[in-house]
């Protein structure tokens, strides 16, 4: 008959390298639990309210000091022409004005309109006079190098497609200034739907550039010619303007030829 060994038990290690190991595996597993209780249950949020607050500021500082950049101002000492692009749709009046604002800056009459005019409009300032069409190869074209737009709209039609689409252009090489321009204001008989209809136009054009955005009116047409003293104003707004330096403009090395 076979008897039954009587296996020894399983006797633990007391000394050695893996006693050794295995007392240390125990005792970090120890600290591993304590740890847990320590644990804040609100993983992922601040624990001090007032850290919180300092944090956020930190991080808001920073960012704001990075909008805050000092730009630095490119032009050299005798800059360029400033650009003016003169931007509507079709038979809006851009070559009146065009022609109007050369005469009332330099006392000549144009008789032909073709391509960019430069003048001098002060002691340092030059301006070239460039009309877009409401083509838009012409518009991003223009957009990129222009320093003030005069956004030419038909009252009596209101706002076109092209316009804003212009204006979304605009966006994507830094915002230049832009004045809107109202024509063909005497086409509207009665006074006081006049008024409204200037109020309206006004809220949709401070809507799409920003609340207080300069609106001209060009109230009458006389001879082909727009009201001098409307130009005037026109003229003097143009001629008082600061421009700021624009990012794009100012990385980018431009020049301008007439197609
Ligand atoms: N009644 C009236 N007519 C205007 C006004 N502004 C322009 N016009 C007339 O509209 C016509 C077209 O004017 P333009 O200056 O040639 O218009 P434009 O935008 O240069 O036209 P395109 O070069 O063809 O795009 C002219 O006969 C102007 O006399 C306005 O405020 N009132």
């Amino acid at each position: 008959m076979m008897e039954a060994t009587k296996q020894k038990a399983h006797k633990k290690r007391q000394a050695g390298t893996k006693a050794i190991k295995k007392k240390k595996r125990d005792k970090k597993g120890k600290e591993n639990e304590e740890a847990e209780d320590q644990r804040n249950p609100k993983a992922f949020t601040y624990r001090s309210a007032i850290r919180a607050a300092r944090s956020k500021r930190r991080t808001l500082d920073i960012s704001e000091k990075r909008n805050r950049l000092p730009q630095v101002d490119r032009t050299p000492i005798e800059p360029p022409p400033v650009l003016i692009a003169v931007v509507g749709p079709p038979k809006v009046g851009k070559t009146t004005l065009i022609n109007g604002l050369v005469k009332h800056f330099t006392h000549h009459t144009v008789s032909k309109n073709q391509g960019p005019v430069t003048l001098v409009s002060g002691k340092k300032r030059r301006i070239t006079f460039i009309e877009c069409n409401n083509d838009i190869n012409t518009m991003i074209d223009i957009a990129k190098v222009v320093d003030l737009v005069l956004l030419l709209v038909d009252a009596s039609f209101g706002f076109e497609m092209e316009t804003f689409e212009f204006l979304n252009i605009l966006q994507t090489h830094g915002f230049p200034r832009v004045m809107g321009v109202l024509t063909h204001l005497d086409m509207m008989k009665k006074n006081k739907n006049l008024r409204r209809l200037k109020k309206k136009l006004k809220q949709r054009f401070w809507t799409e550039i920003y609340q207080g955005a300069k609106l001209f009116y060009l109230s009458n047409i006389r001879h082909g010619q727009y009201m001098k003293n409307e130009l005037h104003n026109l003229g003097r707004f143009i001629s008082v303007t600061k421009f700021k330096p624009l990012d794009w403009q100012s990385s980018h090395p431009y020049l301008i030829a007439d197609r």
